[in-house]
């Protein structure tokens, strides 16, 4: 399993790949006395101006990408998971995976889960929300999905299913 969101936090931990040229770029009020980047400061830039969040993510995308390739290298198992957060709105692993499994709820619980999870309010979940695809269309674009919007255990269920059905696909285009 390969996560791009942690490899982006890897970049921009003290001491990350990615901080000297983030520096360079936003100044070092975006850096922390640990030498990480200050998140907070960061977030709130790049959700208020558009313009900011291209050059972030011009500077972390192609760090993000090399970084994964890397891992998939490294990686055992039968087939390998890359979670990208941005699968759907970045061409960029387009060549990279085999297919593409989205992970999907209604907006509602979304918009809940991640209030919880960050402490961020409703508009400010919604304004995040607004710079990614719409719904439909990710639910257009993706091979397989997992609808998340009931339980853990019912998610897990459905995660089981999809190994399953991963591993025998496998199987059965190794065997012709
Ligand atoms: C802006 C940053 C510093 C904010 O960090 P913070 O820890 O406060 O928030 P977190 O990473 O949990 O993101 C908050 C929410 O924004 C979403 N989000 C993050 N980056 C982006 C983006 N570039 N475009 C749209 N949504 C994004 C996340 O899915 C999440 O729901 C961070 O998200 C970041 O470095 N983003 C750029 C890298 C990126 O594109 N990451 C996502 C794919 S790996
Ligand atoms: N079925 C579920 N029931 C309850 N809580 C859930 C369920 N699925 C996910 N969550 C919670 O919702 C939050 C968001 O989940 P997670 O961080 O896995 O999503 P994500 O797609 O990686 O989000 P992001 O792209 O915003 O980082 C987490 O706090 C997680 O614990």
């Amino acid at each position: 399993m390969v996560d791009t969101d942690e490899l982006s936090h890897a970049l921009t931990a003290p001491g990350g790949r990615a901080m000297p040229t983030l520096v360079a770029r936003f100044g070092p009020d975006f850096q922390r006395a640990d030498g990480a980047l200050d998140r907070l400061r960061m977030r709130e830039l790049v959700f208020r101006q558009p313009s900011a969040r291209r050059e972030l993510e011009a500077i972390l995308h192609p760090l993000i990408l090399e970084d994964s390739l890397a891992a998939l290298a490294g990686a055992q198992g039968p087939y390998a998971v890359l979670v990208v957060p941005l699968l759907f709105e970045s061409q960029a692993y387009r060549d990279v995976v085999d297919r593409t499994l989205l992970i999907d709820c209604d907006e509602e619980v979304q918009v809940a889960r991640v209030m919880q999870r960050s402490g961020l309010s409703e508009p400010q979940v919604r304004a995040i929300m607004a710079t990614q695809m719409p719904r439909g269309d990710k639910r257009r674009l993706a091979d397989d999905i997992i609808d998340n919007s009931g339980s853990l255990s019912e998610l897990a269920l459905q995660v089981e299913a999809k190994h399953r059905y991963y591993l025998s696909s496998l199987a059965r285009a190794r065997s012709q």
